[in-house]
C-alpha cells in the first residue's frame, strides 16, 4: 500500500502556471488555485495526465519574464505574435478566441468607426490597439484622440467620470466589466485573436503536445470539459475559425448580449467583483506571509491552529491543512507545550500581547530553537477574541552568538572552567549577599590552589601534556565540589574554589572547609595518565573564610594566594588558612615596596665589601653586598628588600646603580697598589640578566668608571641559567670576550647539571654556605663539598667557599683541595 502510494506521487509532475489576474480567463480562485477559464481548463488536463498544477501569481509582464527565466513552466492566456515566438513555444490548436471591443458612455453616438470623430478614446498605453487605431484614424481621416491609460479599469473609470468617450479592451474584460461602470459595448469590434499557453523556447514540449491533445478532442465533442467551462465562466461559448472578414459584423450581437445580460447580471458581477478583490487581496497577503522569515500562525480560542505560514510549515514538515486543527501539544515536548499555553491563554483569556524568548523543543527532542514571539489577541466586530495571532523569529543562531561571546569573555578555554573575571563578580556577588544579610551571617570560603612544580612537567614532558594535566585537574576538582561552589581558573596552574553557605560559627566553618581542601589535596594526589606516562603531582591550597564584613574580592584573593605560598614555603601538598600575621606581612611587603621606590631617589642604598681571601689567608679581593640605610628602618639587609625589588621591577634600576658603584670602587682600590690587584665580586639578578641590553649595561658601567674589566667579577645563580640556556651561553661569551669573570654561586642547591656546565664560560664555582656549615657533622655535606670541588678542578674552575666561620672548616676546606674562602672567619660585610 505503501510503497504504491509512493509509485504514484513519483509520476506526478509538478507544473508551476503564472496566474495574473485577467478574468475571466484567468484568476487565482478562493481555494488558492489557477481558475478562471484557461485555469480551469488547465485542472481538467491535470486530472488526466497526473499534474500537479502549483499557481505562481505575477503579473503580466512579470510573469512573461519568469517563464522566459524557467521560473514557471507553463503560462496561459498568451496571444500569438511572430515576435513572441522567438522567446516562447505555443502549442497548436488555440485555446480561446479575443478580439478588442470599443465600449462607450450611455448616451454617446458610437455605432460605427466614422463615429469616432471628435471622441476621446482610451486605450492600453503602448497595446496593439493603439497602434491599431492610430493607423485607421490616418487612414479614414478621423480626428479623434486616443487618451492612453495604464490599465483597463482605468479606461473604463475615465469613461464613466467623463474624462473620455470610449475605450478599448479585450472582450472578456468588457463583457464582464463594462456594466459595472455602466457602459455600453459598440458593434466596433477589430484585431482577432487566439490564445494560447505558451512555454519557455525549448522546455516543457511535453506540456504543449498534451494540450493540442486535450483541446483538439475537447473542441469537437459539445459536451466536453471544454464547453461546460466555457459555459460556467461565459454562458456563451466563443467561436472557432470565424473568418476575419466577419469580426466587424459582431458588433449587433454584443450589444444585444449586453442589454439581454441586464441588471440581474449587473448584480452578480458586482459581488463577483468584490469577490475577486478579496481573493485577490488575500493572494496577495499569502505571498507576503509566504516570502517572510518570520513564522507566522494563527490559533482559534482552543489553541488549535487555524492558519500556518510557509515558515511553519516547513517547520513542521507538513502542508497548511495538515496543520490546521493541531495543537502545540502535537509538534513540541510537553514541557514546551506546557509553557507556550500558559502564554496563549494570557492573549486569548485576558486580550494581553505577550513579548517573549520562548526555546522550544520538537516532540522528538530532536531540534531545539530560541524564538522572540510576539503573539496579539485577534477581535471580532463585537470586540470579542476569537483567535490569537502569534509572529516568531528565529533567534537561535543570534543566541548561540550570544553565548559564545560570553563564553569567550567568561571562560577559560582550555578547562571551561569559569575564568578569574567570572571568578571575581561571583565573589562580589557573595559577598554583597551577606552583606545584605540574605546569607543569615553565613560563611564563605576561598581555596587558592597551586600545582606544586608545575614548571618541570611544562620542561620535561612538553606544554600539551600540561595542558592535559590542567584539564584533568579541573575535571577532579569538579568532582570534589557541590553544583553552588564556584571553580575557576585563574590562570597558569592556579585554580580556584569559593565555597558558599558554610557554617555561621567560624570554627565549623573552617572544618567544612577543612574537609573539603584535604578531599581536593588527595584528589588531585592521584596519578594521572599523560599519554604513555603515569604522573604524580601534588598541589599546595591556601584558604580564606569570608563572612562579608569588611573585605573586597581582591583582597581575599590576595589572602588566600598569601596562605597558599605560606603552604608552599611549609613544604608543599599541603592546606594553609590565612591567618592575621600573614595580614600583617602583606602590610609590611606593601610598606616596604612603597618605600624602595623612594630609596633611589634618595640615594639610601651602600655598598658593604666581604673579603675573599686564598689558603694563606691573602685578600685577592672582595664581594659588593649592597644594604639599605634607611632613614627610619635603620640598615636593611638584602634578603628583606631583594626579593621585593625583585617581584617589582626596581631591581633594575637598582642592579645598575650597584654596577656602577661596584665599578667607581674598583677604581679607587686601583689608586693603591696594595689593593690595585683586587677583583670584585657582583652580584647579578635574574631579572637583570635577562634584560636584553644587560651585556651593553656592564660595558658602559666599565667604560664610565675606567674600571679594568678583569677585575670585575659577576655571580650568577645556578637557577638563572636554566632557561633560555643557548641565550645565556651568548650572553655569558659576550661578557667574557669583554674580558669580565663570572663566577657561579650557590653551587650545588640548584640543578647542577654537569652538561650545562660544561658549556658555561666560567671562571669559578661558590660552594653554597649551607654545605661549608654542616660539613664538619654531616658526611652528606662533607661528600657534596668534596664532589663540588672535584667538578671544579676536573673542568678547570677556581673553586670557593662562602660561609667560613672557623679554622676548623677552613682547615677541612682545605684538605679536600679547596683553594679559595669567604666568610665571617677572614671578615664580615662592611662599608669601607
Ligand atoms: N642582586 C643582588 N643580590 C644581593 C646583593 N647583595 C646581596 N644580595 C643577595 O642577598 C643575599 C644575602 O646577602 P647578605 O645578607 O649580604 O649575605 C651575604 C653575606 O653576608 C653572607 N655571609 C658571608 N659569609 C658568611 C658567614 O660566614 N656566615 C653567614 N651566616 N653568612 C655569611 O652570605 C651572603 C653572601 O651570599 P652570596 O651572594 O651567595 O655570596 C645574597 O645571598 C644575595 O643573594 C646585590 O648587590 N645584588
Amino acid at each position: 500500500m505503501l510503497a504504491g502510494a509512493a509509485l504514484a506521487q513519483n509520476t506526478e509532475r509538478e507544473v508551476r502556471v503564472g496566474v495574473y489576474q485577467n478574468e475571466p480567463k484567468i484568476l487565482l480562485g478562493p481555494n488558492g488555485q489557477a481558475s478562471g477559464i484557461l485555469g480551469d481548463l488547465l485542472q481538467q488536463m491535470a486530472i488526466q495526465e497526473d499534474w500537479v498544477i502549483k499557481p505562481v501569481v505575477c503579473e503580466w509582464q512579470a510573469c512573461l519574464d519568469a517563464l522566459a527565466a524557467g521560473d514557471i513552466d507553463l503560462m496561459p492566456d498568451v496571444a500569438y505574435t511572430e515576435q513572441r515566438a522567438q522567446t516562447y513555444n505555443f502549442h497548436k490548436v488555440a485555446a480561446l478566441l479575443s478580439w478588442s471591443q470599443i465600449y462607450k458612455r450611455s448616451g454617446v453616438q458610437i455605432n460605427t468607426a466614422l463615429d469616432l470623430q471628435s471622441k476621446r478614446v482610451a486605450v492600453l498605453s503602448g497595446s496593439i490597439q493603439q497602434t491599431y487605431l492610430e493607423n485607421q484614424f490616418l487612414a479614414f481621416g478621423i480626428h479623434g484622440t486616443l487618451v492612453p491609460v495604464s490599465n483597463l479599469q482605468e479606461a473604463f473609470a475615465q469613461v464613466a467620470a467623463g474624462t473620455a468617450d470610449a475605450a478599448v479592451a479585450n472582450r472578456f474584460y468588457g463583457d464582464r466589466q463594462a456594466a459595472k461602470y455602466q457602459l455600453d459595448p459598440t458593434p466596433i469590434l477589430f484585431q482577432p485573436s487566439q490564445l494560447f499557453y505558451a512555454t519557455a523556447k525549448g522546455r516543457n514540449a511535453d506540456l504543449l503536445e498534451a494540450i493540442d491533445r486535450h483541446l483538439g478532442v475537447w473542441q469537437s465533442q459539445t459536451d466536453s470539459p471544454y464547453f461546460k467551462v466555457l459555459k460556467q465562466w461565459m454562458d456563451v461559448p466563443p467561436r472557432f475559425s470565424v473568418p476575419a472578414y466577419v469580426w466587424w459584423s459582431l458588433g449587433g450581437l454584443g450589444v444585444l448580449l449586453l442589454v439581454a445580460v441586464g441588471v440581474g447580471l449587473h448584480l452578480r458581477r458586482e459581488v463577483a467583483d468584490q469577490a475577486w478583490h478579496l481573493q485577490s487581496t488575500e493572494a496577495r497577503l499569502a505571498t507576503i506571509l509566504n516570502s517572510v522569515e518570520a513564522y507566522i500562525y494563527i490559533k482559534d480560542t482552543e489553541l488549535r491552529y487555524q492558519y500556518a505560514n510557509r515558515r511553519v510549515c516547513d517547520l513542521f514538515g507538513m502542508e497548511p491543512e495538515q496543520i490546521v486543527g493541531k495543537t502545540d501539544a502535537d509538534f513540541f515536548d510537553a514541557a514546551t507545550h506546557a509553557h507556550l499555553r500558559i502564554n496563549d491563554l494570557r492573549v486569548i483569556e485576558h486580550g494581553e500581547r505577550v513579548e517573549e524568548e520562548e526555546t522550544n523543543l520538537s516532540a522528538d527532542g530532536s531540534q531545539e530553537n530560541t524564538y522572540l514571539s510576539v503573539k496579539l489577541p485577534l477581535y471580532d466586530r463585537n470586540g470579542v477574541i476569537y483567535a490569537l495571532c502569534g509572529i516568531s523569529t528565529d533567534i537561535t543562531k543570534h543566541k548561540q552568538a550570544e553565548e559564545a561571546i560570553h563564553r569567550l569573555a567568561y571562560y577559560d578555554p582550555l578547562t571551561q572552567l569559569p575564568n578569574r573575571r567570572l571568578l571575581m563578580e561571583r565573589v562580589q556577588q557573595a559577598l554583597t549577599a551577606q552583606r545584605r544579610g540574605s546569607e543569615q551571617g553565613e560563611h564563605g570560603a576561598l581555596l587558592f590552589i597551586d600545582v606544586d612544580n608545575f614548571k618541570d612537567l611544562n620542561d620535561t614532558l612538553g606544554h600539551p601534556m600540561g595542558d592535559a594535566l590542567l584539564r584533568q585537574m579541573a575535571a577532579r576538582l569538579g568532582a570534589c565540589t557541590r553544583a553552588e561552589d564556584t571553580l575557576a581558573r585563574q590562570g597558569g596552574d592556579e585554580f580556584v574554589v569559593m565555597l558558599q553557605g558554610l557554617s555561621a560559627d567560624v570554627d565549623t566553618a573552617a572544618q567544612q572547609t577543612g574537609l573539603v581542601a584535604q578531599k581536593i589535596l588527595a584528589q588531585l594526589g592521584e596519578p594521572y595518565a599523560l599519554g604513555d606516562h603515569s604522573y604524580r603531582t601534588s598541589v599546595s591550597i591556601g584558604v580564606t573564610l569570608f563572612s562579608g564584613t569588611g573585605m573586597d574580592q581582591d583582597e581575599l584573593l590576595k589572602q588566600a594566594d598569601l596562605a597558599m605560598y605560606q603552604a608552599k614555603k611549609d613544604g608543599r601538598n599541603l592546606v594553609r588558612f590565612f591567618n592575621p600575621a600573614m595580614q600583617a606581612q602583606i602590610s609590611a611587603r606593601t610598606a616596604l615596596e612603597a618605600d624602595l621606590h623612594q630609596a633611589l631617589v634618595r640615594n639610601e642604598f651602600v655598598l658593604h665589601y666581604q673579603p675573599q681571601v686564598d689558603s694563606a689567608g691573602q685578600t685577592l679581593g672582595m664581594e659588593a653586598l649592597v644594604r639599605w640605610q634607611h632613614p627610619l628602618r635603620g640598615l636593611v639587609a638584602p634578603m628583606q628588600f631583594i626579593p621585593v625589588a625583585e617581584t617589582s621591577g626596581l631591581i633594575l634600576p637598582l642592579g645598575r646603580w650597584i654596577l656602577d658603584a661596584a665599578c667607581r670602587q674598583l677604581v679607587a682600590w686601583s689608586q693603591t697598589p696594595a689593593t690595585a690587584h683586587w677583583h670584585l665580586s657582583v652580584n647579578v639578578s635574574a631579572r637583570q640578566f635577562h634584560q636584553p641590553d644587560f651585556v651593553a649595561q656592564v660595558e658602559q658601567a666599565l667604560q664610565q668608571s675606567g674600571a679594568r674589566t678583569g677585575l670585575l667579577k659577576l655571580e650568577l645563580t645556578e637557577s638563572q641559567l636554566v632557561d633560555d640556556v643557548e641565550n645565556v651561553i651568548l650572553k655569558m661569551q659576550a661578557l667574557k670576550a669583554m674580558g669580565v669573570c663570572m663566577s657561579l654561586d650557590d653551587f650545588g642547591t640548584g640543578y647542577s647539571s654537569l652538561s650545562i656546565l660544561k658549556r658555561l664560560p666560567l671562571d669559578q664555582l661558590k660552594i653554597d654556605q649551607s654545605f661549608v656549615r654542616e660539613m664538619l657533622t654531616s658526611p652528606k655535606d662533607t661528600g657534596i663539598v668534596r664532589a663540588i670541588i672535584n667538578v671544579g678542578q676536573s673542568v678547570g674552575l677556581q673553586v670557593i667557599a662562602e660561609g667560613v666561620e672557623t679554622e676548623d672548616q677552613r682547615a677541612a676546606l682545605i684538605a679536600l683541595g679547596c683553594t679559595h674562602f669567604q666568610g665571617y672567619l677572614f671578615g664580615k660585610p662592611q662599608a669601607l
